[in-house]
């Protein structure tokens, strides 16, 4: 990592977890900083994370992939920002990026068509690193030309920061009437979207699908199962032969649920 004067970093903090400063002097073991609250600290450079400085201009990312760094302090402050303006999901979006690459190699032109994951391509500059490579153990001579001619997408994962709120134009008709039918991806990450990509990959697969919702006690797993369920009666209608709504048979199955398991933890009163 760059630890030149000025360079911007992130330094772990007692209270804040992280902080952003900036480094003064690099010359010793430990290197001088200068946080944002123009406070002087010494920090030891494994304990250091590089800070894209222009990133904390605007209200963070809505796909984690996008950061220059994808460290945890950067992750962590894209999450808070986002948080900060009632934005409580994030995704993180796994793509193939195909790349086409024309090169010399004895005297000969070759043409290399690759797959790189959107992770190793923006996270380690993997592509230069692997063109090094090439170069230097005599498979390439020259490189002429590089071109990203694709992308595919893989796979999804979303955030969801519990808002410990009620955000009711999050969960509206309106927003399941938005999320309904619209490829994953294209509007903003939300939990209405990942249940709307496995319906549909359930109806056009013939398949039946699975959403894991993990995270700590008291981290919203169950209400985002119940609005998984809400969104999911939402789009599904009524069985045939059946008077009662989708919905409706989904809700009253909820006094069972709620019957089983239920068990206060220190995070959550409401643990079940
Ligand atoms: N999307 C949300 N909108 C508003 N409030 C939320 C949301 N998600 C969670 N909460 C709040 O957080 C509380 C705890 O959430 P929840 O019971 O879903 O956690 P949990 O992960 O299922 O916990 P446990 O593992 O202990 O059962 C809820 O009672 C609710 O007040």
């Amino acid at each position: 990592m760059n630890l030149l004067h000025g360079s911007k970093v992130w330094v772990e903090d007692r209270d804040s977890a992280w902080l952003p400063a900036e480094v003064l002097d690099s010359d010793g073991n430990e290197i001088l900083l200068l946080t944002d609250s123009g406070k002087k600290v010494f920090a030891s450079k494994e304990k250091l994370f590089p800070r894209d400085a222009d990133e904390e201009e605007h209200g963070g990312f809505e796909d984690m992939t996008r950061l220059a760094y994808l460290n945890e302090p950067g992750v962590m402050f894209n999450l808070r920002r986002r948080y900060a303006l009632n934005d409580i999901y994030v995704s993180v979006c796994f793509w193939i990026v195909d790349i086409l690459i024309i090169g010399k190699w004895s005297g000969h032109t070759e043409v290399l068509f690759l797959g790189f994951s959107s992770f190793e391509f923006l996270e380690y500059g993997y592509l230069i690193v692997w063109l090094t490579r090439k170069i230097n153990s005599g498979q390439l001579d020259v490189c002429m030309s590089v071109k990203r001619v694709a992308e595919t997408y893989t796979g999804s994962i979303l955030i969801a920061v519990n808002p410990f709120t009620k955000l009711p134009h999050l969960y509206d008709s309106h927003m399941m009437e938005q999320y309904k039918g619209a490829p994953l991806g294209e509007l903003s990450p939300h939990v209405f979207a990942v249940a709307d990509a496995s319906y549909r990959a359930m109806m056009n697969e013939g398949k039946s699908q699975s959403i894991l919702v993990s995270g700590e006690s008291g981290a919203g797993k169950t209400e985002t199962t119940k609005l998984i369920m809400q969104y999911l009666t939402f789009v599904g209608g009524r069985a045939a032969g059946d008077d009662r709504t989708v919905e409706q048979q989904v809700l009253e199955s909820n006094p069972l649920l709620e019957a089983f398991g239920n068990a206060r933890t220190v995070r959550n009163d409401n643990s079940r």
